[in-house]
């Protein structure tokens, strides 16, 4: 039997997701809260895990290994990279990497230390599954990278280069910890975000303005994802 978790970093990404459950159980762990619902005779564990990587590792490794979560998926916003991509635009990630991981003094790649990979594969059978229901629901959608790092991109001198290193399509500060947790420990993951801003100078007046609009796009989208699986 699925156990499932569903994931933000910010309370913001989450809210609209908890706003589908009722009977909510809350466990408190770590110094977080884990909601527990069950919905359509599915078990789910729903969580924000706090911003950047080393929360977001914290929590998905405690919905994995405390809650027995067995399929993790990730809803939250980003900030875009291609061009294609516009406020409000839904991407769902095919491979992340960590863009802020430089150990590049010793030859390594940007995003690579030994015994990691640059990029990391999401689950293709629950993106499958995504594309299904985007086109049942006429969602444009779109399939591709996103660069997760521990800085909140405001301007395209970085955009820039996380654009050349890695060729990523979005960015934010969570997937990729999401992506190497559940990779280790063998659990199938997917990760949607809706565009906020455009990592550039407007990033942060553009997000504080399309956060709560963005969060509800990709929440909305996860739970017509939820009911087919
Ligand atoms: N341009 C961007 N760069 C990096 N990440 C992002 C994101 C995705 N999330 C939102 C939030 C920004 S930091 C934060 C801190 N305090 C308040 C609000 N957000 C962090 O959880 C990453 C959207 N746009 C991004």
């Amino acid at each position: 039997m699925t156990k499932l978790a569903i994931m933000g970093a910010m309370e913001e990404e989450i809210e609209p997701l908890l706003a589908h459950f009722e009977n909510v159980n809350i466990v408190e762990f770590a110094n977080n809260k884990y909601y527990e619902v069950n919905y359509n005779g599915l078990d789910i564990v729903i969580a924000y895990s706090k911003i950047g990587k080393v929360f977001a590792s914290l929590t998905a490794a405690t919905m994995i290994e405390k809650f027995a979560c067995d399929t993790l998926l990730f809803s939250g916003v980003a900030g875009g990279i291609n061009p294609e991509l516009k406020i409000g635009d839904l991407i769902i990630a095919d491979k992340l990497c960590q863009h802020d991981l430089d150990i590049t003094a010793f030859g390594h790649p940007n995003g690579y230390v030994p015994g990691g990979k640059v990029f990391v594969e999401t689950t293709k059978s629950l993106r499958d599954v995504a594309i299904k229901v985007a086109n049942e629901n006429n969602l444009k959608v779109i399939e591709g990278t996103i660069a997760t790092g521990d800085q909140f991109v405001h301007s395209t001198e970085r955009k820039d280069f996380i654009q050349t290193t890695f060729k990523a399509d979005a960015l934010e500060m969570e997937g990729a910890s999401v992506a190497v947790v559940c990779d280790a420990l063998n659990v199938p993951f997917f990760i949607l975000r809706a565009i906020s801003d455009s990592a550039d100078m407007d990033a942060g007046f553009d997000f504080d303005e399309f956060l709560k609009s963005s969060a509800k796009n990709s929440a909305d989208y996860l739970i017509k994802i939820v009911k087919e699986l």
